[in-house]
């Protein structure tokens, strides 16, 4: 009897031991560490919202975003939309300024709205000495696994050298003749749609679509038909990620809603299973014929592949001489990588611009004359993309406006001094791109008008004051790999619409730009569209 007394008491004072050793490394990590970055922020002269454990400020957050959504009218169009996608930082910017520390859970970040702090910060800088925020790396880990968006250091140059290569002018071209194909196919749809009496199309649903039947074929050379399963489960993934992620940096957050948690799991490895498969069968058929045939239409084996993961392949295969390669499981990783980062922003720089062509007819007719002098009635050809000059800036200014990547993040992998101020060690950083595109200051008073023309003089920087003031496509080293194919995508897709279509508002728009990993109207874009023929 006293011997299994004393197992017992042996047995709960080992389990008590290494609950409270679980204890104290959970107080060191969740407590201690960020009250000890707290106060170095506070000493090196950072200010900010005043974080409560264990929520840090997302309680507020949260608060204020319900409090705005529910006083603003959904019909009042407006441009000004800082305050409407982030009503948190525009108030707490009036109490702060442009630079101050605020909190997700226990991770602090330094939020900067101010391009010349932005400068000064990123001067001495290389692309591999940024991190991320490892708190987003491990929430969006079954998004981007160590694709190039969140890869670092030495990887993240590897990544970034053996991917460039694929995005050349001359491969972005030939990726045209896909997204013609697949923007006609919506069009037809909507022609049917508009001739069967229903001339109202929510385009937001049906560009999205299209840009994710555009990045499948781009990316993994799959139709929509045959993709349509790494398509809807990448989506679906997406979305189970976004509904569990309303706590991301708050400890156990994961635990907190478990069932979307494992189902994202478990959708992100049913995805590298099927990338899997594709990349293995795509590496046989260099080799020849093989057991992997069977699983793909024979036609889409006999095409010529034209897309990023074929030429990653033939990448892979020059740079394996030099010990350059990417490992088949970092292939899987910058597939999915393409398809997150590369469509839905695509998409939404397109379904912002139908808004704001809608909203102003008169561009409308002026593009569609740019169209016909450039381009012609005949087939939209690549090579005649850059000519379509008024395009350009109408993108610019969308992207101005409505910047599909709301912002950009870092994380510190050193200190770096801005002014007299410290930002430690492993500080996380973001760059609120939003407000800076709705700055007064940077780009005067009509900054919240649609105007196009600004870019005209100016095409780069479209009159702003600071060079780091428009930053649709992020900056220094790690800016977008994908810009110039979103561009080509973005100028086909919008020829092959204005030369079919004239749109105009629906009553029925809600005007609710909101962020679900881009920013995005969150009622949907409801447009009327009616045939040009
Ligand atoms: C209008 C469309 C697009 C917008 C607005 C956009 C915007 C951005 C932004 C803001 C960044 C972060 C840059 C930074 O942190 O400084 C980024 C990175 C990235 N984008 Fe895009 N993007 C677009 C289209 C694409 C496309 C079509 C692809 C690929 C198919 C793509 C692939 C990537 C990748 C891989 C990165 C990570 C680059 C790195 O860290 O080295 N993007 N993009």
């Amino acid at each position: 009897m006293e011997f299994y007394l004393q197992l017992f008491l042996s047995i709960f004072m080992a389990m008590a031991a290494i609950l409270f050793i679980i204890f104290c490394r959970a107080a060191y990590i969740f407590w201690v560490l960020p009250n000890l970055a707290y106060r170095k922020l506070k000493a090196n002269g950072f200010s900010g919202p005043t974080p409560y454990f264990p929520l840090g400020n997302i309680g507020e957050m949260k608060k204020k975003k319900m409090l705005n959504s529910s006083s603003r009218s959904l019909s009042t169009i407006t441009n000004d939309i800082h305050s409407i996608a982030f009503p948190y930082f525009a108030q707490w910017k009036k109490l702060h300024g442009n630079v101050f520390i605020y909190w997700l859970g226990t991770e602090p970040f330094v939020y900067v709205a101010d391009p010349e702090f932005l400068r000064k910060m990123s001067a001495g800088v290389m692309g591999k000495r940024w991190g991320k925020p490892t708190v987003f790396k491990n929430d969006r880990e079954p998004m981007f696994g160590n694709g190039l968006v969140m890869v670092e250091s030495d990887d993240w140059v590897r990544h970034r050298h053996a991917i460039t290569p694929a995005f050349t002018p001359a491969n972005l071209k030939a990726m045209s003749s896909l997204m013609v194909e697949s923007a006609s196919k919506m069009l037809d749809r909507w022609t049917s749609l508009v001739r069967s009496g229903k001339p109202e199309i929510d385009v937001e649903k049906e560009i999205i679509s299209t840009a994710g039947e555009i990045i499948a074929r781009t990316s993994f050379g799959l139709s929509y038909e045959n993709g349509r399963e790494v398509f809807e489960k990448l989506r679906a993934m997406q979305f189970t990620l976004f509904e569990s992620n309303r706590y991301v940096g708050v400890p156990f957050s994961k635990l907190m809603c478990p069932k979307l948690t494992l189902k994202a799991k478990r959708l992100g490895k049913e995805i590298d299973n099927l990338l899997l498969e594709i990349i293995s069968a795509r590496s046989s058929k260099s080799r020849g014929p093989d057991k992997h045939d069977k699983q793909f239409p024979r036609q889409e084996q006999q095409q010529q592949q034209q897309d990023l993961l074929s030429l990653l392949l033939a990448e892979n295969h020059v740079n394996g001489r030099l010990g350059k390669t990417l490992t088949t499981r970092e292939l899987v990783d910058e597939s999915k990588t393409f398809f997150f980062a590369g469509h839905e922003t695509t998409a939404l720089a397109i379904t912002w611009t139908l808004l704001l062509l809608a909203m102003h007819p008169e561009w409308q007719i002026q593009l569609r004359q740019e169209i016909s002098e450039v381009i012609g009635n005949g087939n939209v050809d690549a090579t005649k993309l850059a000519g379509l000059k008024k395009m350009g800036w109408v993108m610019n200014e969308v992207l101005r406006l409505y910047s599909p990547a709301p912002n950009a993040q870092r994380q510190a992998r050193e200190a770096i001094e801005v002014d007299n101020l410290v930002i430690p060690r492993g500080t996380n950083i973001w760059i609120d791109v939003v407000s800076m595109h709705h700055d007064k200051n940077l780009w005067g008073e009509d900054v919240n008008e649609f105007k196009p023309e600004r870019f005209k003089d100016d095409h780069l920087y479209g009159g702003c004051k600071h060079k780091m003031g428009f930053l649709p496509f992020g900056f220094g080293g790690r800016m977008c790999i994908g810009r110039n194919l979103a561009t080509i995508e973005y100028k086909i897709v919008l020829t092959l619409i204005l030369t079919r279509f004239s749109m105009s508002m629906s009553p029925n728009y809600c005007h609710s730009p909101s962020i679900l990993l881009s920013l995005r109207p969150s009622q949907g874009l409801p447009l009327i569209l009616t045939p040009l023929d």
